[in-house]
């Protein structure tokens, strides 16, 4: 058993507890973005599903999953990986979380020297975690992942990263993440680079980690399409805030925040009668946060005075949903804590 085991005391195999990041400020605390504002999230051990985490450009979806990777250390509050506070791991268990947690980044080859060729960016994790006994049981377990992911060994071993399509590259970085066997992947834009052909076909590798390894995914994306696609529950962030969660077919379907109301809407359509909603950023109708109270406060056809004088709480709204809006106030339901309080089990 490692020291990693699961504790007693959780289901979770990732838990986020009261969790902030706040960029800036020194000194004379000037320049303080708060990225990601108090989150509290717990994904499951078991049928962990598939987690999207949407919102538009500087929303805190990359510092959230920089946080769930370890890669940051949060503001305040803390992450624990199986009921162990990761901030608190000796130098090995945090090499072990580290290959238990991977990440699936937007442009995989940009971090790569381009001289190496695939078969050393997929034979790295086998040699440094040791993953096999001889060379030619570390050449079987590249194919064997190459293959899960639908990519034939003879077109891929023996080429340079620029030798491949993106799509080919990125399924590459799936395979790689898969090797390790992790529990969690953190899939930050994975299919943000590669024409809509190739989405179809990343996203089902994606998935296939998810339904057939019980690979819990975080699925980092602007794109709600996508995220309605392939996801069970869905996390929408504002300005470092999460404001609506739950359910992805009642997020989508129903939105209860102005501004995921605002995201849905932005959605294109294929009726051409309609009028095709531009991206995301573009529905900003400008305006700068408040400092206090709601921070879409001040895009909002909504807003109340209370908005700019306090931060709602995160509102539940049925079993499947909450939203952090003062329009959800008379709710008989009560608040959730924890994100996953709403979420539906992927099974
Ligand atoms: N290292 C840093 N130092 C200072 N500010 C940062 C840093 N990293 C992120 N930020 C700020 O935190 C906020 C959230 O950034 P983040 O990259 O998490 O957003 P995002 O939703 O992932 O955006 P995008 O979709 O453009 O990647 C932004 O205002 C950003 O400028």
């Amino acid at each position: 058993m490692t020291a990693l085991a699961p504790t007693d005391d959780t289901d979770n195999v990732l838990e986020l507890k009261n969790v902030s990041k706040v960029f800036g400020g020194g000194l004379l605390r000037r320049n303080i973005t708060v990225a990601v504002d108090d989150v509290s999230l717990g994904i499951p051990r078991e049928n962990p599903g598939i987690i999207a985490v949407a919102g538009e450009s500087g929303s805190g979806k990359t510092t959230l999953a920089r946080l769930m990777l370890g890669i940051i250390p949060p503001t305040e509050g803390a992450i624990y990986f199986n009921g162990h506070d990761i901030a608190s791991l000796g130098r090995s268990d945090k090499r072990e979380f580290r290959r238990e947690v991977q990440p699936i980044m937007q442009d995989p080859f940009e971090v790569y020297n381009p001289f190496y060729k695939v078969d050393h960016v997929m034979m790295a994790p086998v040699t440094n975690f040791g993953l096999a006994r001889s060379k030619s049981e570390a050449r079987d377990l590249v194919v064997e992942s190459l293959e899960t992911v639908g990519l034939r060994h003879q077109e891929t071993l023996g080429r340079f990263p620029h030798q491949l399509s993106g799509g080919q590259r990125q399924r590459i970085m799936v395979a790689r993440a898969l090797l390790l066997k992790p529990r969690v992947i953190v899939a930050d834009e994975p299919v943000s680079m590669v024409d809509a052909s190739l989405r179809a076909t990343i996203l089902g590798s994606i998935d296939l980690l998810n339904k057939e390894l019980g690979i819990a995914v975080i699925y980092i994306t602007h794109d709600l399409t996508t995220a309605f696609q392939i996801s069970d529950n869905i996390i929408v962030m504002y300005q470092g805030s999460v404001v609506e969660t739950g359910r992805v077919e009642d997020v989508i379907q129903a939105p209860q925040h102005p501004y995921t109301q605002l995201l849905v809407e932005s959605i294109p359509r294929p009726d051409p009668s309609e009028r095709w909603g531009s991206d995301m950023a573009s529905q900003e109708t400008g305006g700068a946060s408040t400092e206090v109270g709601c921070r879409f406060a001040p895009r909002c056809p909504y807003a109340m005075a209370e908005c700019t004088e306090e931060m709602p709480p995160l509102y539940r709204i049925g079993d499947t949903q909450a939203a952090l809006c003062y329009l959800h106030r008379d709710s008989s339901l009560g608040n959730v804590q924890s994100i996953s309080d709403v979420f539906k089990s992927s099974v």
